[in-house]
């Protein structure tokens, strides 16, 4: 086995995984104890932790895209990511073909499974795993932190959508992707994706494969409030993209220049506003341990269910 990393976020799935702490514990002791299990104190701490672990390691996420994009941005060269996703949105996961695989297979997964390269963002100099966006959609992600504790998932995306809604102010802006100007005019919000889908299941990109050696930028331009709310149906079907205000290209790097500083995120994590949005494409830059068939879009392959008796390693 190589050596491995678990890094367990107590405070990711709204406080759901620290009450699955022991169960994990208990699985590592039986099945990889030679792999210590790590529990996050507070934002960022992931990172650090990844930055301890040994420089071969698979250094696994037991949280949600937050958890994994903390692991992202400070992975080394030769480290692997690991995903066990328990949180709330796990977008990074869906990418990787890694959703609703239970707790002890996603562990499985994680320390045995085949390793996958897929591409990697980087924003600013920012590593991401799944989407960097600017704008509306950047805004919703900062004020869900605020929403109410009962509402997961898609609710409480919808609850943040429509608190920032009522202060609807829409930034000019000059958009370049592999330096040819695309666009210029208002811009509701821009998305540079490497999975189809952001938000917690927003497919956005349907087109978007992680694996091809390009982002998809979509932008959404000149949107009145009753606009976004007429194209939010569109939007969560994934059936936006014929809209004539709404904008799709491909390519490797991008120039958003705005009026003013906009807010941003990088999967799911709230970044400094700015107001000059660059992004770029590392090809096959984040190896991901997912199974080696794992691809955007497939079905689940496993339900939940307890695991009897351990895979033998594929590596
Ligand atoms: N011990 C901790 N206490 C509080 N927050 C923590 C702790 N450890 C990590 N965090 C923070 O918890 C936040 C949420 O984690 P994460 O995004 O993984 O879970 P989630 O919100 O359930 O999932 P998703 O992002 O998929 O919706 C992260 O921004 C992380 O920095």
């Amino acid at each position: 086995m190589d050596p491995a990393v678990i890094i367990v976020n107590p405070a990711a799935g709204r406080g759901r995984v620290g009450g699955q702490l022991a169960r994990i514990q208990a699985w590592v002791r039986r099945w990889a104890p030679e792999a210590p299990v790590w529990v996050t104190e507070g934002p960022g701490h992931a990172s650090e932790l990844t930055r301890r672990a040994p420089p071969d390691a698979r250094v696994v996420a037991v949280g949600g895209d937050g958890t994994a994009h903390e692991v992202v941005r400070a992975l080394g060269p030769g480290q692997v990511l690991g995903l066990v996703p328990v949180g709330s949105g796990n977008d990074i996961a869906r990418m990787a073909g890694l959703r609703r695989v239970g707790l002890e297979r996603a562990l499985a997964t994680a320390l045995w499974g085949g390793i996958v390269r897929y591409d990697r963002g980087v924003v600013d100099g920012e590593p991401f795993a799944s989407s960097a966006t600017a704008g509306l959609d950047a805004a919703v992600a900062r004020r869900a932190f605020a929403a109410p504790r009962y509402l997961r998932g898609l609710p409480r995306y919808l609850w943040a959508l429509a608190a920032e809604l009522r202060g609807l102010a829409l930034p000019e802006v000059r958009v370049e992707v592999d330096r040819e100007e695309v666009y210029a005019g208002p811009m509701l919000l821009a998305a540079v994706m490497n999975s189809a889908t952001y938000g917690g299941g927003f497919p956005i990109a349907p087109m978007a494969r992680p694996d091809d050696g390009r982002l998809e930028l979509v932008w959404a331009g000149a949107f009145t409030r009753l606009g976004v709310l007429g194209i939010l149906p569109r939007l969560l079907a994934g059936r936006h993209l014929g809209h004539p205000r709404i904008g799709h290209r491909s390519g490797v790097r991008f120039r958003l220049r705005f009026d003013r500083p906009v807010p941003i995120q990088a999967d799911g994590e709230v970044l400094p506003e700015r107001s000059d949005f660059e992004v770029v494409l590392e090809p096959a830059a984040l190896p991901i341990a997912a199974d080696p068939g794992a691809r955007e879009g497939t079905p689940a392959r496993e339900e939940a269910r307890p695991v009897t008796a351990m895979p033998e390693p594929t590596v």
